[in-house]
């Protein structure tokens, strides 16, 4: 089995003759919520790279009057576009040692992420489709962070920010093999399992998570299990596991009429969900369990993965029912942590803690030593 994070690592560094800079894709839930955090710690003392420019869908900003906030106010203001656009390409081109923030839930986006780094941009990323979709682009990243001598801050893709991706990086890099992953990986699903009464409607529910800011753009990205297979398949390769897409078997809880509906039509559809949920629900209480959505895969010596995500029903007193709000519950066995897993819990969605993550990531290779701000060798991806 290939290792997707044993390439062979830089001499070269990203050396920026000036100081780096910032610029943001995305100014949603998390990019307003990261450019929020980066004027209050830049309020605190903490000195962060200033904006080279701002984007969304819609438009660029190149914040001249070098006042983020405002910068997010036009760009939300902006009118809409007709197809997909890449404002970057049109952008003053990045340089060498400035930080790319990818706060959006665009493939086309995440289809950039090995190029930037090939050039030394460093990237920062919530966006879970550069390591957690296609295997050869998640191996085209780790190529690029080694050609551009740039690193792939990817803290926020998983737990959003909660110490999984570096548990697992440094386990590895210690010499342990990662025999299994497993829990729950969602925040909006955890908050939905944890809060849903059996008695209100479930799309009740769904919309007050999306409100929240806890599910995708999208709801059916989460529902239909398709954001916890890009979170394993993240977990799997920092674990040294060239995982597939289709190597993880997914239940899905949306039905076929919602699968399929446009953008426009979800919300109306989603009271679909509710017989089939309130039945899933009634039949666990019988059975005095509970509703968990579960992630997991198993590796064994010889190579084999078994990966799977869906609805389980679990004894209220089994170690994944634990944890409340948008809680992760996640259990890392390794052979160092072999009869009794490491497990690590916390919030796993919400646009502050995500930001956090990401100004984390930002810091931590702001902060490096020009010559070092290329991947050390414990740490091939990550920041
Ligand atoms: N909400 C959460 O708790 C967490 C979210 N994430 C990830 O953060 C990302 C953003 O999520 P939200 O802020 O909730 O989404 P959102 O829908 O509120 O914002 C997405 C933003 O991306 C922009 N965008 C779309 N295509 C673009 C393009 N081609 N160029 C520039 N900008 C583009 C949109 O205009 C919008 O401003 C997603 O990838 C999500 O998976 C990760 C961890 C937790
Ligand atoms: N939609 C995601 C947000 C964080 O990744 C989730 O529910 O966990």
């Amino acid at each position: 089995m290939n290792n997707v994070v044993s390439l062979p690592l830089p001499a070269t560094a990203a050396r920026p003759a000036t100081p780096p800079r910032l610029a943001l894709l995305g100014t949603g839930n998390v990019g307003g919520a990261f450019v929020a955090r980066c004027d209050a710690l830049r309020a605190a003392g903490v000195p962060l790279p200033a904006f080279a420019w701002l984007s969304n869908s819609r438009a660029l900003d190149p914040c001249s009057d070098h006042i983020p906030e405002r910068a997010l106010e036009r760009l939300r203001a902006a009118p809409a576009r007709q197809g997909p656009w890449s404002p970057w390409v049109e952008a003053e081109a990045l340089r060498r040692g400035d930080i790319l923030v990818d706060a959006s839930a665009s493939d086309l986006v995440a289809g950039w992420h090995g190029e930037w780094l090939a050039r030394g941009i460093h990237v920062v990323t919530a966006n879970k489709l550069g390591n957690g979709a296609d295997l050869l682009r998640a191996q085209a990243i780790v190529r690029a962070q080694r050609d551009g001598g740039a690193r792939y801050g990817d803290s926020a893709t998983v737990g959003a920010g909660l110490p999984l991706l570096r548990s697992i990086r440094e386990l590895v890099a210690g010499g342990d093999r990662i025999h299994a992953v497993e829990g729950v990986l969602s925040g909006s699903l955890g908050w939905l399992f944890n809060h849903y009464d059996g008695e209100r409607p479930f799309s009740d529910f769904v919309r007050e998570a999306r409100d929240a800011g806890y599910t995708e753009p999208d709801p059916r990205i989460d529902l239909s299990g398709e954001d916890v297979r890009r979170k394993l398949l993240i977990l799997a390769r920092a674990a040294g596991l060239s995982l597939h897409p289709d190597d993880v078997r997914v239940e899905s809880l949306v039905p076929e009429a919602l699968a399929r509906a446009d953008a426009v039509a979800v919300d109306g559809l989603l009271p679909s969900l509710d017989v089939p949920l309130r039945e899933r629900r009634r039949q666990a209480e019988r059975d005095g369990a509970r509703l968990r959505f579960v992630g997991r895969f198993e590796a064994d010596a010889a190579g084999g993965i078994v990966a799977d995500v869906g609805l389980r029903a679990l004894p209220a007193d089994h170690a994944l029912c634990g944890g409340s709000g948008t809680d992760n519950r996640v259990a890392i066995s390794s052979d160092r942590y072999r009869e009794q897993p490491l497990v690590v819990q916390g919030p796993g969605a919400g646009a502050e803690v995500t930001a956090a993550a990401l100004l984390d990531d930002v810091i931590r290779i702001a902060r490096l030593p020009q010559e070092s701000r290329a991947p050390s060798s414990s740490k091939p991806s990550g920041a």
